[in-house]
């Protein structure tokens, strides 16, 4: 898996390609890495599948009682630490390596919990087997200066397409989701750099194709009395 995160003048971008690997084998061409937390926080997971499913379903829920009980919206910080101390509890058992962004009244953030439980607050993140061609794409091409919502999907863009070309673990497709005060936009899809084609059923060539350079034909011993003599 390549997934990353980026926080631009507005909100912010988070990015995964659509692979799932069991060993050598892709066991699944275009699957979803981009989950729903609350209207406004998404969450990007890399690990196990099933982990990282059903550790952001169980938080979502947690959250909408959370935010329901206190009556304001939820939190992006709210939502990091209840998967922190959920994930610490089970003591990496729980194969989940998520990226947490979203926009709450405090502000815009963006996250990473690792299985262990340990969590970092960063402006751009990458995890997942293609983390460091991720990486090599921000920190390239990264500026400290205020991104435009353009360019981070585009910067996000081409840090997943590097995990998918250079990371046997990552691959297909590109799913973006773009999360701001306004709303939230999900682009399934958003990339398709390896469309199949359909390939052409039978391959017939016209003789002549291939030249042929010289012949020899070679009749064996046992075979010469088969030869009516011919005499002209
Ligand atoms: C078979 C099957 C379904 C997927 C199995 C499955 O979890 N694959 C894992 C790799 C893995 C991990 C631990 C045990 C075995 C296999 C996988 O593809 N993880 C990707 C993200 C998830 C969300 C798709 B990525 O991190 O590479």
């Amino acid at each position: 898996t390549t997934i990353v995160g980026c926080i631009f003048d507005g909100g912010v971008v988070i990015a995964a390609d659509t692979r799932a690997t069991s060993g050598p084998i892709v066991a699944d061409k275009n699957c979803e890495k981009l989950h729903y937390i609350a209207p406004q926080i998404w969450c990007a997971g890399a690990g196990t599948a099933a982990d990282t499913e059903f550790t952001t379903a169980i938080i979502s829920s947690q959250l909408e009682l959370h935010a329901l009980s206190t009556g304001r919206k939820p939190r992006v910080v709210t939502c990091m630490t209840m998967l922190k101390q959920h994930l610490f509890r089970y003591q990496g058992h729980i194969g989940a390596y998520l990226v947490v962004a979203g926009v709450d009244p405090t502000g815009t953030h963006l996250f990473t919990v690792h299985a262990h439980g340990s969590t970092d607050k960063l402006p751009y993140v990458t995890m997942g087997s293609g983390s460091l061609a991720a990486m090599s794409v921000f920190e390239t091409k990264w500026k400290p200066q205020a991104l435009s919502r353009e360019e981070a999907v585009e910067l996000c863009s081409e840090a997943i397409q590097a995990g998918i070309f250079n990371d046997l673990g990552s691959g297909s497709n590109v799913d973006v989701a773009v999360i701001t005060k306004e709303k939230t936009t999900l682009l399934r899809n958003y990339i398709r750099p390896n469309e199949r084609v359909p390939k052409l059923r039978n391959y017939v060539f016209a003789r002549g194709s291939t030249a042929v350079l010289n012949e020899k034909i070679t009749i064996r011993k046992q075979d010469m009395g088969n030869f009516a003599t011919v005499h002209d």
